[in-house]
């Protein structure tokens, strides 16, 4: 069962040469069970400063962060992350990598259970299945496209069936034809595994496609700026991108973010300079 986020008037800073950045201010958010949950903003809001707080590799400075109703203090095995690069080791194979994390765990074990290794062997075939990797189990990533990378590194997130999968803009580097391919697959993944996912992403039409809400953050400092429901239903098909409601929730959430970034001003600016040059 997956666990609540809870998230009050968190605040981060970070300090260094004398300088001070003030990344998060009074981030106040609740992230439910199984909420596929998407952000988006202009570059340098704070949207992977905030994810990798939730996962425990950085600290708040100020405010609650919880867990279940438990404090976050560091990462945890119910919470794995994927990033944009993708972050396999080039001398494992395919399914070797799946079930490198949890290798990890069982020789951390000071006992040792045949039938542990087992149920990995089990998990990591069917997260081969599940994410159509089975024709290149024996592969080495050099010899994979960067798609099917990627899937290898979400099924090794999946590995040890965490309760919420955090995934800093994970398909960022992939062609578009790619992406529309991994968009059905995670939102399949997402139907099957019940973990919450927490998706930062720079492309406002795959959050929109993916989450069950959009969450814009505006930057200095970096915060929440406002909140879309989705109004798709939970199925989805690539041409629902087409559709009214997707296009006007697309239109809305661009205009925000031009706003909010200070674009708009620039735009206007740039305007009024090529009239005042026409002249
Ligand atoms: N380790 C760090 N040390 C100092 N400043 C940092 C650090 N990490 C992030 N920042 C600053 O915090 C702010 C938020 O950065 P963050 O990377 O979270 O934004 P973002 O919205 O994810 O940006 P992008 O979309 O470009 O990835 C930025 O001003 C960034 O320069």
């Amino acid at each position: 069962m997956a666990a609540p986020i809870s998230i009050r008037s968190l605040g981060k800073s970070f300090h260094g040469r004398g300088q001070s950045i003030e990344a998060l201010r009074g981030i106040d958010l609740e992230i439910a069970d199984n909420e596929f949950i998407t952000f988006v903003g202009a570059s340098g809001c704070g949207k992977s400063t905030l994810l990798r707080i939730i996962a425990g590799l950085e600290s708040h400075s100020s405010g609650q962060l919880q867990l279940d109703g438990q404090p976050i203090e560091g990462p945890g095995r119910e919470r794995a992350m994927v990033f944009q690069h993708y972050s396999l080791y080039p001398w494992l194979t395919v399914m070797q990598n799946i079930k490198f994390s949890r290798r990890l765990k069982v020789v951390a074990d000071t006992v040792r259970h045949d039938g542990d290794i087992e149920t990995a062997d089990g998990r990591a075939c069917a997260l081969l299945a599940l994410m159509g990797l089975e024709p290149f189990a024996d592969a080495y990533p050099s010899q994979l496209s960067g798609g099917m990378q990627q899937r290898v590194a979400i099924a090794r997130a999946l590995m040890g069936k965490p309760d919420i999968l955090l995934m800093d803009e994970p398909f960022g580097a992939l062609d578009a034809q790619t992406r529309e391919v991994m968009h059905d697959l995670i939102r399949h993944v997402h139907r099957l595994e019940k973990s919450t996912i927490v998706f930062v992403t720079h492309d406002v039409e795959e959050a929109i496609y993916l989450g069950t809400r959009v969450v814009l953050m505006a930057p200095r400092p970096g915060r929440i700026d406002s909140q879309y429901p989705v109004p798709l239903p939970a199925e989805r098909h690539q041409d629902m991108k087409l559709s009214p409601e997707f296009l006007a929730l697309k239109r809305d959430i661009l205009a925000r973010i031009r706003e909010t970034s200070g674009m708009r001003s620039e735009l206007e600016m740039l305007e009024k300079l090529s009239a005042g040059m026409r002249e």
